[in-house]
Formats: C-alpha cells, sequence, structure tokens
C-alpha cells in the first residue's frame, strides 16, 4: 500500500443546522490524482475548500505528509487552487500572471522568464506570453490557469470544476490534456467535478459524493464497473435498473446465475438488481430483444433510444445510425461491458 500524502480523517463541515461535508475519510497517495464527483449541492466544494484551509472543520482533521493542518493558514499549506472560472488578473499578461507565484517566490527575472516559457509549453499555449487573458478564448484561458496553479510547484493541486465552463467537446479534449500534465508533472492532485466523464477521463481515483457523505470510493475503472448502490450508479450514468424475470430476460440466466448462485444452476435475478448503461444494449439485427423504439436523441457519435422491450418495459439503448424513428421495431444485443450487478 502506498503511503497517503492526504488524509481526510472524518471531516464534518457545518453551516448552522446543515452538514454540508459529514464525516469525511479519503486519502491520495503521492503523484495520484482523486476526483471527488456528486450531483449539485453535495458538499464536493466545501470539502475542497476545507483542504484548503478556506473552510473551518467542524470535526475531524486534514492531514498532509502526515502533519495536522489545523491552524495551518491557506497560504502556508503549498497548495495551489484553481476554479471554474480561472480568475486570471486581466490587467496582466498571461506570462506576468504565470509568474506571479515565482516572484512572489523571489524568483529572479531571467529565471521566471524561463520557467513562464516552460510552463505555456507544457499547456500547449507557446508564444502567448504577451497576451491579455480577456483577448483568449475560455478553453485558453483555463489553459493559462493551469499553468498558473503549476508555477510554484504545488505539493497539491485542488481543481474545483476546472472545466465546467467550457462547452463539451473542448471539455473532452482538455480533460485528455489535463490527465496528460498532472501524469507528466507527477502532481498530487484532488478534482471537484458534477461531470463523471471528467473524472475518469482525468483521475486515477473517484469518490462519489451524496449528501455530505462518501457513497464510494475506489480506482476510477471499478467504480464505473461496478458501483455499489443505485444512487451511485445512477449518478455514474446508469439509465435502467431490472429486476426479476425482466432482468433475466435482458442478461441472461447465465450471468445472474453465475454472479448470484456462485455457478449454480438457476436463480434467477434472486431479487438483485441489474443496472445498464444504454451502451449496454446495442441495436443489432441479430440481437436477442425485440422492442419499440418510444425516443429517439441523436448526440454527437451515437442515437440514445429509449425502447419499450419485450416482457421487460422500457429499457435505455444505442443506436450508431440516426435514422430510427418512434414506433420502429428493433432488436437488441447485450454488451456485457455496460452491465453492473447492484450488491444485495
Ligand atoms: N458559506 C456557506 N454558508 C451556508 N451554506 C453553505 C455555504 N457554502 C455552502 N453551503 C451549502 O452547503 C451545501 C454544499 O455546498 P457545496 O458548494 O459544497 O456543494 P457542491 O457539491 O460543490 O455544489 P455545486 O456543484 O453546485 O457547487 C449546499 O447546500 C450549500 O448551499
Amino acid at each position: 500500500m502506498v503511503e497517503a500524502m492526504l488524509e481526510l480523517r472524518d471531516v464534518t463541515v457545518r453551516f448552522g443546522a446543515l452538514a454540508a461535508v459529514r464525516s469525511v475519510s479519503l486519502s491520495v497517495a503521492e503523484g495520484d490524482v482523486l476526483a471527488v464527483i456528486g450531483p449539485s449541492g453535495c458538499g464536493k466544494s466545501t470539502l475542497l475548500r476545507a483542504v484548503a484551509g478556506l473552510e473551518p472543520l467542524t470535526a475531524g482533521s486534514v492531514v498532509w505528509d502526515g502533519r495536522d493542518l489545523a491552524g495551518v493558514p491557506t497560504h502556508e499549506r503549498g497548495f495551489a487552487l484553481m476554479f471554474q472560472d480561472g480568475q486570471l488578473f486581466n490587467h496582466a499578461s498571461v506570462g506576468e500572471n504565470i509568474a506571479y507565484a515565482l516572484r512572489l517566490g523571489g524568483m529572479g527575472r531571467a529565471a521566471r522568464r524561463g520557467r513562464v516559457e516552460e510552463l505555456l509549453e507544457l499547456v500547449g499555449m507557446q508564444g502567448y506570453a504577451d497576451r491579455r487573458p480577456a483577448t483568449l478564448s475560455g478553453g485558453q484561458q483555463q489553459r493559462v490557469a493551469l499553468a498558473r496553479s503549476l508555477a510554484a510547484d504545488p505539493a497539491l493541486l485542488l481543481l474545483d470544476e476546472p472545466l465546467s465552463a467550457l462547452d463539451r467537446s473542448l471539455r473532452d479534449r482538455l480533460a485528455g490534456d489535463l490527465r496528460e500534465i498532472l501524469v507528466q508533472t507527477g502532481t498530487t492532485a484532488v478534482m471537484v467535478t458534477h461531470d463523471h466523464d471528467e473524472a475518469f477521463t482525468v483521475a486515477d481515483r473517484m469518490a462519489v459524493m451524496l449528501e455530505g457523505k462518501i457513497a464510494q470510493e475506489g480506482p476510477t475503472g471499478e467504480v464505473w464497473r461496478a458501483p455499489v448502490s443505485r444512487e451511485v450508479a445512477e449518478f455514474i450514468g446508469y439509465e435502467t435498473f431490472l429486476s426479476g424475470e425482466a432482468a433475466e430476460r435482458v442478461v441472461g440466466r447465465e450471468v445472474l446465475g453465475h454472479e448470484v448462485c456462485g455457478g449454480g444452476a438457476g436463480g434467477g435475478a434472486d431479487g438483485r438488481v441489474v443496472a445498464l448503461r444504454p451502451s449496454a444494449l446495442r441495436v443489432d439485427e441479430a440481437g436477442g430483444l425485440a422492442g419499440v423504439v418510444r425516443r429517439a436523441v441523436t448526440v454527437s457519435d451515437a442515437v440514445h433510444l429509449d425502447v419499450d422491450a419485450e416482457g421487460v418495459g422500457t429499457v435505455a439503448a444505442l443506436a450508431d445510425e440516426p435514422d430510427h424513428r418512434l414506433g420502429d421495431e428493433v432488436r437488441l444485443r447485450l454488451d456485457d461491458r455496460g452491465v453492473a450487478l447492484l450488491p444485495r
């Protein structure tokens, strides 16, 4: 087990009668990226602010490298923060924005210039040092904000919805770049986001926060594949929940029998709930499940369908072709990768 650099022990933050963060324990190993994801108002920003020292703890502790940070003010923690809106200084150039922390740290002019160039290259913004932030696109501004956050080589980078202000396709692209930059620089980071795709792209581990508590924490792939409850599953993109005969009809007795009865025959769903991502059911002439299209929504690279499946009820499915209309008869094929059996 890698030793944790950051440890949250039973952290609680109250605002009067409201417990925004309720007894949260989490740890982050050196060089790891943890994403804290959850719906609006679940307390994730408050948790991040508590780590930064911007929000007093009601109970519990934040420990960095074995040291309890109680009483250590924000500016002495050695952490950097980056927000949804990068909050660049508009009266200063891009280069001056990035060099700000370096200047505070007493780095000389020539060294600063070199470091700024290095950081601009890291975030793919070479040649932009003299521009004003206001003349940059939203995505470019966030790249500069990231460079500024990384300038002083922070012990820990805290990211609060760093890509949320950007449009979808740019967000996807920047999420991939952010991942690469964090890995390349070996930065330990905690990122808060409501977007599970973003968390999956950027982070090593994922903590799902619901109503102030951590509902599940683990390696991103594990949480993705094996949510521990319906609430977690719904938040990370599972849309169809089936049990009993409907479940058996869709995923087959083998899956359920094997998982539920340890390989024994029969058993069916045994009262357990099967969760399906839309990608678990694909339109395919050779598919084993028949149904009728009730809704079709085209997105960039797929068509999301609601299908009334025979003997099952409404299920979410994906089609490759955009020519499905209401009332069309389709057949669906199961793709196991989008299937999770929820724990009892
Ligand atoms: N300073 C404050 N005083 C009182 N209540 C607060 C304060 N800050 C946050 N809250 C409340 O605490 C809860 C958690 O807020 P928080 O901002 O942490 O949620 P969040 O998950 O980050 O949501 P969002 O994604 O919408 O930013 C909310 O109910 C919010 O209204």
